[in-house]
């Protein structure tokens, strides 16, 4: 796992840094500089581009300096640079910076408070506006220019964080930013990165070493913390010699109504391939047929014998396309298993609150966003959603795994897990299901909730990463199932 930390935090990691290692700030500044254009190289070869870096006067303006006359030391020749003069402070290492710059082949505009900016000419954008420290929405000036260089439709690369994105905290739906094809971001992801508001500031991140401390980093508070393929590979377990069926646990899927039945036989299906030793799908009869076809491994069991089938199971789902005339209430009467409430279920609790206190402890909840808010109410931004989870999972002690591009995981005690698996072409029906059935697997398997959780959602994400990979722009539900043995021998193999 690694920390993710608030822009308030990086700046502790900053200040640590400089002082410990000891580095002066402008020998740090210096370092994220040509660790940017390292990576800007990689993504841009044609050294002949024409390059304009826009500049504010704080250390993101430096950086921007700093990048121009390393780019230009790289033989990038047609470099040029714009600092917007907006501010009535200038910091000391973009002045040192600017002072570099002048022994440089490099032609320097700066623009004052209501100049007029030329048209954009050339064909990339490096944003070096405004980064970690902004403290207010655009507007005025700022704004002015961020709307000019949008309507010049240019790639932008944004050095550590597009212009007018906050690194965390609420992102006011009126928030306006420079939009960045691709984010240039130090040392560590910001938070607000994983929110969905931030698609209206960039397409995609990519995260840079610049040599801040990392045992300081790792040593920091942090509620957030990203997941890494090491994480997995530790948790993950291979299947064991002289092991049997009865060694991988009884995943119980309740389950499917007349016309959802194919949630039940996606989510049965996927706890088989997600290795439960058995699984049994409790749906209507009208259901059989179907799942004999389709997954003939599964066993069944009608909704009248399902206290028997609840005794003999390590874990329970309760809830794909379950519909919602069954009685949550006395199911939750039931002796207290491994449990996963989705779709359906969540409804169910959503319409009956005091069911809440009812659920075992360590209960995973699988809402997405709209399933979420019914349950809790309705949020306006992410932020406050993913703490009002936090909140609540503290409170109900359950797992709430809050559905979303990167996946918040949020524990009992109010961590927060991200996963960093999964792409747009997983956005399909059936997902959902998919993923109810790999985590009761691994919880009938004797994962604890926690690892269950994680595992679930990070092999459910790149089992699709993998089929995105080979060419499939579209994955369809069944298609992601029969990934993920290959996709569980992968995470293995790479182990040895
Ligand atoms: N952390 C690290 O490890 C390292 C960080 N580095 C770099 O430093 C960057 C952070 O630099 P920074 O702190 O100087 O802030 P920056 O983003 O340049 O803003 C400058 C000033 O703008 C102003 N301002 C803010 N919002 C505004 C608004 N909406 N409208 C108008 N004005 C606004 C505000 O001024 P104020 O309002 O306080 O007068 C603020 O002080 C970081 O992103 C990275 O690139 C690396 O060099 C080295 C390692
Ligand atoms: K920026």
């Amino acid at each position: 796992m690694k920390n993710i930390l608030t822009s308030e935090q990086m700046r502790e990691a900053d200040r640590h840094t400089i002082a410990t290692e000891p580095i002066a700030s402008v020998d740090l500044m210096e370092r994220a500089a040509l660790a940017f254009v390292k990576a800007f190289m990689q993504l841009h070869r044609d050294k002949n581009v024409s390059i304009l870096i826009c500049c504010g006067t704080g250390n993101n303006g430096g950086d921007g300096l700093a990048v121009a006359r390393l780019l230009q030391q790289h033989g990038y020749d047609n470099v040029t640079v714009w600092i917007a003069r907006f501010a009535s402070r200038q910091s000391t290492d973009f002045a040192t910076n600017l002072a570099k710059l002048h022994y440089c082949p490099i032609p320097v505009s700066e623009f004052f408070p209501s100049d007029e900016f030329p048209a954009v000419t050339q064909s990339i954008l490096i944003d070096a506006l405004l980064g970690s420290g902004l403290n207010k929405l655009l507007d005025g000036d700022w704004l002015r220019l961020v709307q000019h260089l949008n309507a010049a439709r240019i790639p932008s690369i944004a050095v550590d964080i597009p212009t007018g994105l906050p690194a965390d905290g609420i992102v006011p739906s009126t928030a306006q930013m420079l939009y960045a094809r691709e984010a240039i971001t130090f040392q560590r992801p910001k938070l607000s990165f994983f929110f969905p508001e931030s698609a209206k500031a960039m397409d995609k991140f990519h995260v840079v070493d610049i040599g801040l401390d990392e045992v300081f980093i790792e040593n920091l508070p942090a509620d957030f913390k990203l997941v890494e393929a090491s994480d997995i590979r530790g948790i993950l377990r291979g299947r064991k010699r002289f092991s049997h069926k009865g060694t991988y646990g009884h995943a119980l899927i309740i389950a499917g109504n007349t016309h959802t039945m194919g949630a039940a036989l996606l989510c049965a299906g996927a706890s088989v391939y997600s290795g439960a030793g058995l699984t049994t799908a409790c749906i209507p009869a009208e259901g059989l047929l179907a799942l004999n076809a389709r997954y003939p491994e599964v066993m069944y069991t009608p909704r009248e014998t399902l206290a028997e089938n609840w005794e003999d199971a390590d874990a329970v789902a309760v809830g794909p396309g379950l519909g919602l005339t069954v009685d949550l209430q006395h199911m939750l009467e039931y002796p207290a298993k491994p449990l996963v409430l989705d779709a359906d279920a969540l409804t169910l609790l959503a319409r009956n609150k005091s069911l809440m206190k009812k659920l075992p402890p360590n209960s995973v909840l699988t809402p997405h966003m709209k399933e979420f808010d019914r349950l809790f109410g309705e949020h306006s931004n992410w932020w406050d959603r993913v703490n009002t989870a936090r909140r609540r999972a503290v409170q109900h002690q359950t797992v709430i795994v809050l559905k979303n591009q990167y996946t918040f995981m949020i524990m009992p005690d109010g961590q927060v897990y991200i996963n960093p698996t999964g792409n747009p072409a997983m956005a399909s029906g059936g997902m959902g299901d998919v993923l109810t059935g790999m985590l009761t697997a691994f919880l009938a398997q004797g994962y604890p909730p926690q690892e269950a959780t994680i595992l679930a959602c990070y092999m459910h994400g790149s089992a699709g990463d993998r089929l995105a990979a080979e060419g499939m722009a579209v994955i369809p539900a069944t298609e992601l199932i029969a990934a993920i043995p290959v996709t569980w021998d992968a995470i293995v193999q790479s182990n040895c």
